[in-house]
């Protein structure tokens, strides 16, 4: 048998055991594992001593394209994340213009991934106040889920949702069978506390971080779960960043509500003394939290209480993170995309977490909540040849000529991680190594669900 591609000697971390052994590949998809494989390659990677990961699935992107593409865009977003190891993106439907909240939006941004995106991805459609009927014909055409705020989104384009358009949207969305994901901010709370901090004239990190409290996303979390429970709806957490919220949200689910939560590994990684080192780079919503909190938010992760993690990858020009003298003016968002499965290593590597556990929350399980378990998530006979080989002899510190994303700053630059991503694998195509993409052009496929 010829085959296109063959992966040879590498540790394989697969959902239940780490093996070495060898991949091949035909047509992208994985055709045989085994110690004795037959045949010739074109492409022959010897992966001895190293690991071979199944490649990471990131729900949770800002691509800003159209509309922003001077914010980042398909090409530079996709060739960063496959630098990565992420070989499955899902975009989210804000900070492009327009918004992905109609039939129209989402035929144009599909089209633009399919010809600038180097790995797979799925596009996320909004729910925002007035779009209920464009609801349906975005499920139709395979939208991953929707997405909407429960505060202010930092986009005049896409609106917060008020009670009733949560309410009727999650109604909608159960009778589509779909999963309805949150930014969870009790609007009312942040927008108050907002401007109690402008009246006092308070302006800096500490005042950010007290104006959005863990209360306010454990209200929001309360809400949701509330109107879940009343209208059927399937729901999806972004960006946790408390135990508080993770606790709620864990309780719902043992009373039989369909709900799952991601953090992202900024929040298990950093806290507020990063913030206040770091500034704008750091800003993100919810924040980083105290250390204390974020101790507890690890101690859950650690528990398997978070389902899986994203990067929420949010990124901007340098100067709209620029504000030295109002904190709440700097862009709100951590542009980390390439980094989430790296930063998952470090704390396997910190807190023994053994390697096919670790997978779980960077692939089998976006994979199976999203339905993509049928071809990607794991390594395995007949599914998507999508591999990541990472090096645990190399640690990696990131520069910021390390950086595939448009613009080069990043919570990230200086942080050393104990591993390194040589190459990855799109559907058995070398799309990654060596600190460049590999592939001639765009190979990402619109993966419609
Ligand atoms: N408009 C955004 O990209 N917002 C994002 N910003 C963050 N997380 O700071 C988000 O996901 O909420
Ligand atoms: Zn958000
Ligand atoms: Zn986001």
């Amino acid at each position: 048998m010829k085959y296109d591609s063959l992966i040879k000697n590498g540790s394989v971390v697969f959902h239940d055991e780490v093996k070495k052994t060898n991949l091949a590949v035909k047509d992208g998809i994985v055709v045989e594992i085994g110690d004795d494989i037959d045949g010739e390659a074109d492409v022959v990677w010897d992966a001895e001593g190293h690991y071979v990961f199944p490649g990471l699935i990131d729900v949770h992107v800002h691509f800003n394209e159209p509309g922003r593409e001077d914010w980042e865009g398909f090409s530079t977003g996709s060739s960063m994340l496959a630098a990565g190891g992420c070989t499955t993106f899902f975009d989210m439907p804000l900070n492009g213009v327009p918004s992905t909240t109609d039939l129209e939006a989402l035929q144009q941004k599909g089209k633009i991934g399919e010809e600038k995106s180097f790995v797979d991805f799925g596009l996320w459609g909004g729910l925002v106040p007035g779009n209920e009927n464009d609801l349906a014909p975005l499920a139709e055409k395979g939208v991953v889920g929707f997405k909407a705020f429960m505060s202010p989104s930092g986009n005049k384009e896409f609106a917060a949702v008020d009670d009733n358009t949560l309410l009727n949207g999650m109604k909608t969305i159960a009778g589509l069978r779909k999963i309805l994901a949150l930014h969870a901010e009790d609007g009312a709370m942040v927008q108050f506390l907002q401007r109690e901090k402008e009246r006092q004239e308070k302006f800096g990190p500490d005042d950010y971080l007290q104006s959005r409290p863990i209360a306010a996303e454990w209200l929001a979390v309360r809400k949701a779960i509330t109107f879940a429970e009343q209208t059927g709806c399937s729901l999806h957490f972004v960006h946790i960043s408390s135990a508080e919220a993770v606790e709620e949200i864990q309780q719902a689910k043992k009373r039989g509500l369909d709900v799952t939560l991601e953090t992202c590994p900024h929040y298990l990684l950093f806290d507020h003394e990063h913030t206040k080192k770091l500034g704008a780079v750091a800003k993100c919503a919810p924040p980083l939290r105290e250390s204390g909190d974020q101790k507890k938010l690890v101690d859950l992760f650690l528990k398997d209480q978070i389902d899986f993690v994203a990067s929420d990858h949010s990124p901007s020009p340098w100067n709209l993170k620029e504000d030295e003298t109002n904190f709440f003016n700097v862009w709100g968002g951590i542009s980390g995309g390439q980094f989430t499965l790296m930063a998952m290593i470090e704390l396997a590597v910190r807190y023994r977490i053994p390697f096919p556990k670790l997978i779980h929350w960077t692939s089998a399980r976006p994979a199976k909540r999203f339905g993509l378990d049928g071809k990607k998530g794991e390594i395995a006979k007949g599914k998507d040849a999508d591999f990541v080989i990472i090096s645990l002899k190399d640690s990696f510190t990131v520069e910021k000529n390390s950086l595939l994303q448009k613009h080069k700053h990043s919570l990230y630059v200086n942080h050393t991680f104990p591993c390194k991503i040589l190459a990855t694998f799109q559907r058995g195509k070398l799309v990654f190594d060596n600190g460049r993409i590999r592939t001639s052009k765009p190979i990402g496929q619109w993966l419609k669900l």
